[in-house]
């Protein structure tokens, strides 16, 4: 096995040195401070000399999650049985997709076998310290029953907890039984047991626990969340198993849409922190979340939720097929403060770039915008391999503040379909993409285009109090004026920096 990085093994002394069969071949293994090498002993290389060219091969100790004594058991028979060998196991990268692997070396001498399971996981746990990896042994875990397919119970009882229970990781399930449970859990439960808090579910868990954890340590810290601007950050990692219709935050940090690939995440503690925004409006904090929509993204959110009894992936087609038809540009204000960088304006990255502001530099616009999205990630999906928001990072402190102004159906939909595509976004006169750390947005209402589809403006549409966002994917109703601030750091997930989605794109039928 090669090292997914395709690294170079550090000299290193070697701990120990031992025959054993992988497969039916004798193979010289050694074990070293950071990995397990072979190499196949045969009559022209009999000391086992090393290289690739000899099948020599390897693992390295920060892949591996757990090590166990073979055995051969009788059905039925939970202890004892006749020792085979080692079985380590091991995670292994293709792409962004991470598998479970096993490696069995052979060797029937218990003492011998005994011996490196002991040196092994006495490596496996100091090697969690030295490399800062914070490998988690208690787990609290949400899973939402609801989420898309119904099937999140039945993905983390066969594919997570059989994994959990190999990395020997304890876990507290609870299976949620409403919207604003996992808040009102959070708030209250102890937390101090676990090393992090997992969900199972879509973009809505994912949106509801990172709000509840950064609220949670708000709270713990005596602050009010409500006054206090430079919120603290999370006390406790998040992971997420995916097992929703989108999955953006989770594509976000692992690249794929794979529950395998999550747990493994988790299970190795590969930690990533993760900018978040703050959202608030009449002066009162409404959530902590990822990214924001606002105009059509929100407006669709909002018919959708009114066709709730659709499965999710034609009530999502309905409302966005019906947004469409009724599409019309909201008359708004808008201030933003640029982010302390270089940073584009008008133009896509790369075309044209303006010269570094400070971050006391604050803008304005008064326009008409068909929508207007604030990502603190660049919100990848199967939908959109580069991202909603291709030019932010995860841990870069600012959001991307991408407004489309007024164009007609025909520019709006081209520009949609450009997430659809894996090779950089080209460039669209009326889309604005800028690096924002803080953004206010006071709308005036939607614009009237007499003659055009009135009948399909909902009463939402036309509330002069309220106006819907999707945050995360998530409704909110938010009241006149809405400041959103970007707060570096404010969660570390379970996962990595990816550039794209790579599973094949899956594009949306209606547009
Ligand atoms: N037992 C439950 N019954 C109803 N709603 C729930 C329950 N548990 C959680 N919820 C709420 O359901 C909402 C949607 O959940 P989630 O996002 O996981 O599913 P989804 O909408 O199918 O996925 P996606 O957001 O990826 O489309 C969230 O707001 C969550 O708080």
């Amino acid at each position: 096995m090669k090292t997914e990085k395709g690294e170079q093994e550090e000299p290193d002394s070697v701990l120990l040195r031992g025959i054993f069969k992988l497969g039916k071949i004798s193979h010289d293994v050694l074990l070293t401070s950071n990995s397990v090498s072979w190499t196949p002993i045969t009559p022209d290389n009999p000391t086992g000399e090393r290289g690739s060219e000899r099948g020599s091969d390897r693992v390295w100790l920060r892949d591996v999650f757990a090590v166990k004594v073979k055995r051969r058991r009788a059905a039925g028979q939970q202890t004892g049985g006749v020792v085979l060998g080692l079985c380590l196991f091991c995670s292994r990268r293709t792409g962004n997709t991470l598998q479970e692997v096993k490696v069995h070396l052979l060797n029937t001498s218990l003492s011998l076998c005994h011996t490196w399971v002991t040196h092994l996981k006495q490596l496996l746990t100091g090697n969690a310290h030295t490399h800062k990896q914070s490998v988690p042994r208690q787990l609290k875990v949400f899973i939402n029953p609801g989420s898309h397919k119904k099937q999140s119970v039945l993905i983390y009882r066969e594919h997570i907890a059989p994994l959990f229970r190999m990395a020997d990781i304890h876990t507290d399930i609870t299976i949620t039984e409403r919207k604003g449970h996992i808040l009102s859990l959070v708030k209250e439960c102890s937390l101090t047991q676990y090393d992090g808090v997992v969900c199972v579910g879509g973009d809505g868990t994912v949106a509801e626990l990172a709000h509840a954890l950064v609220l949670r340590a708000q709270l713990d810290s005596q602050r009010d969340p409500d006054s206090d601007l430079n919120p603290v950050q999370a006390t406790l990692p998040l992971g997420i198993i995916p097992a929703g219709s989108t999955d953006i935050v989770s594509c976000s940090v692992h690249g794929v849409r794979h529950p395998i690939t999550a747990a493994l995440h988790i299970i190795l503690g590969h930690l990533q922190q993760v900018d978040m925004c703050s959202f608030f409006s009449l002066g009162r904090l409404v959530t902590f979340g990822f990214s924001a929509m606002f105009g059509f993204g929100g407006r669709s959110l909002a018919l959708a939720e009114k066709k709730r009894w659709m499965p999710p992936p034609q009530r999502r087609d309905y409302a966005l097929a019906k947004t469409m038809a009724s599409l019309r540009p909201e008359e708004c204000q808008l201030s933003f403060l640029p982010a302390n960088q270089t940073h584009m304006s008008g133009k896509c990255r790369g075309k044209k770039l303006v010269s570094p502001v400070s971050s006391d530099q604050s803008n304005a616009v008064h326009g008409v915008f068909l929508s207007i999205s604030i990502m603190a990630i660049p919100s990848l999906s199967p939908h959109a391999p580069r991202g909603l928001a291709p030019n932010t990072r995860l841990t870069n402190g600012s959001a991307e503040l991408i407004t489309v102004g007024n164009a007609s159906r025909s520019e709006f939909i081209k520009h949609l379909k450009r997430y659809n595509s894996q090779d950089e976004q080209s460039c669209l006169s009326f889309v604005e993409t800028r690096s924002v750390t803080a953004v206010k947005l006071r709308p005036h209402g939607m614009v009237s285009c007499p003659g055009e589809g009135e009948e399909e403006a909902t009463p939402s549409d036309q509330s002069e109090s309220s106006f819907p966002w999707n945050i995360d994917g998530e409704l909110v109703e938010m009241a006149h004026e809405v400041v959103v601030r970007v707060h570096p750091r404010l969660i570390s997930l379970y996962g990595d920096e990816v550039e794209k989605v790579d599973s094949p794109t899956v594009s949306c039928s209606c547009i």
